[in-house]
């Protein structure tokens, strides 16, 4: 069953080959959606301001998922910031300028939950976005994300465009990605433990004191809500499109845990029975970054996927090729 998008309308989903995207695939084509539109980077290089405009003006999608961005983990962030903010800028204007060329009736443009003040409250509502200083080891990214928001709030107003910024917290599941030195926490810790399990060593590393708290979101339940954000009425998706404040909205779990509680959480998943060293020359990065999910929760959508089961999923899913 279809909501406010047609299963016949054309859905651009930049990114389509990614954690995300790949998801939002998933999900849409479940649903029953028929034109679907992707592209990989060697046929649209989103960086490229003529071909996006190309593309556009060819394919006309009405609906445009913006989940095609540089993306990395805390030592990627604090490595290469210039590519973090140059590439995510770049890919962001030229889809949203090229959206609004070509009349796309709804865009969802993906942020981050690190968007959000270091010292932010917990949990942190939209309404704390630029009320304090960002975690420097992911500034830059978290700068560019911030434009996305404002260029997607400027051209609502200045435009009548119906741009929504969805801001998701620390996300895993299948098609992440599994390099060691660019990626997120939880496929780390995957690979990490599946290779002292296979190889029976003693111990996994695990950067930082293990102290800090990430809430993470099963990707299959982000691409839901994505979706459900795009499908809604007509009168519950304009609540979102104000002029006073931002057109934000968090999506997450509600819930956290330690670095050390979710490395004991994939040591039990993966069989693993040996110790955690942690390594403290490595950054531990924002202390806490918990979501305010109150007014996703008041629209309707929960997120189902419990943390073990996704990791149990994601385990499943990956193993052939992490045993590789
Ligand atoms: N992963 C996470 O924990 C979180 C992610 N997000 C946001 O969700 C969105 C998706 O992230 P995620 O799926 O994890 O990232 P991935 O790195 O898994 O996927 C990003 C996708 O973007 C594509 N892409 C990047 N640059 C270009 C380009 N120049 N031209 C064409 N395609 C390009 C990549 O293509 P290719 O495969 O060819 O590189 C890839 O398919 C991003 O906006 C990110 O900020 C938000 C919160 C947390
Ligand atoms: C989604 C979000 O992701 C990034 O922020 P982050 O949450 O700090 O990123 P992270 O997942 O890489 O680390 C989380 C925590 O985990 C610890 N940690 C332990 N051991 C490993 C480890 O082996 N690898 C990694 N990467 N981290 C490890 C690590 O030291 C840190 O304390 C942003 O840059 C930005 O991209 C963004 O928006």
């Amino acid at each position: 069953m279809s909501g406010y998008m047609p299963l016949d309308a054309p859905i651009f989903i930049a990114g389509h080959r990614g954690l995300v995207g790949s998801a939002i695939e998933r999900e849409l084509r479940r649903l029953g959606y028929t034109r679907l539109l992707t592209r990989s980077r060697a046929e649209l290089d989103l960086l490229s301001a003529d071909a996006v405009a190309d593309f556009f003006l060819k394919e006309q999608p009405k609906f445009v998922v913006l989940a095609a961005a540089k993306v990395g983990g805390i030592l990627a962030n604090n490595t290469y910031p210039a590519d973090f903010i140059r590439q995510n800028l770049a890919i962001q204007n030229n889809v949203i300028e090229a959206s609004y060329a070509n009349g796309v009736d709804r865009l969802l443009f993906l942020g981050s939950s690190c968007i959000y003040p270091k010292m932010a409250p917990q949990p942190m509502p939209e309404s704390c976005l630029l009320t304090g200083p960002l975690e420097p080891t992911n500034r830059a990214y978290a700068l560019a994300k911030i434009a996305g928001i404002e260029m997607c709030w400027s051209f609502n107003r200045q435009y009548g465009t119906k741009y929504l910024a969805a801001m998701p917290t620390n996300l895993y599941g299948p098609n992440d990605n599994f390099d060691l030195n660019t990626s997120h926490v939880l496929p780390a810790l995957m690979r990490k433990t599946a290779k002292a399990v296979a190889e029976g060593a003693p111990e996994v590393e695990v950067w930082g004191s293990g102290t800090p708290k990430r809430e993470l979101l099963y990707s299959d339940d982000l691409a839901e809500a994505c979706v459900y954000l795009l499908n809604l009425s007509e009168e519950k998706y304009g609540t979102l499109l104000r002029d006073d404040v931002p057109p934000l909205i968090n999506i997450g779990t509600g819930e956290d845990v330690t670095i050390r509680e979710l490395a004991e959480t994939v040591a039990r998943v993966l069989g693993f029975k040996g110790v955690l060293r942690f390594d403290p020359s490595k950054p531990d990065g924002t202390p806490r970054k918990l979501m305010d999910v109150s007014l996703i929760h008041g629209l309707g959508w929960h997120h189902r996927v419990a943390l073990e089961e996704g990791i149990m999923r994601t385990w499943e899913a990956v193993r052939s090729e992490l045993a590789s």
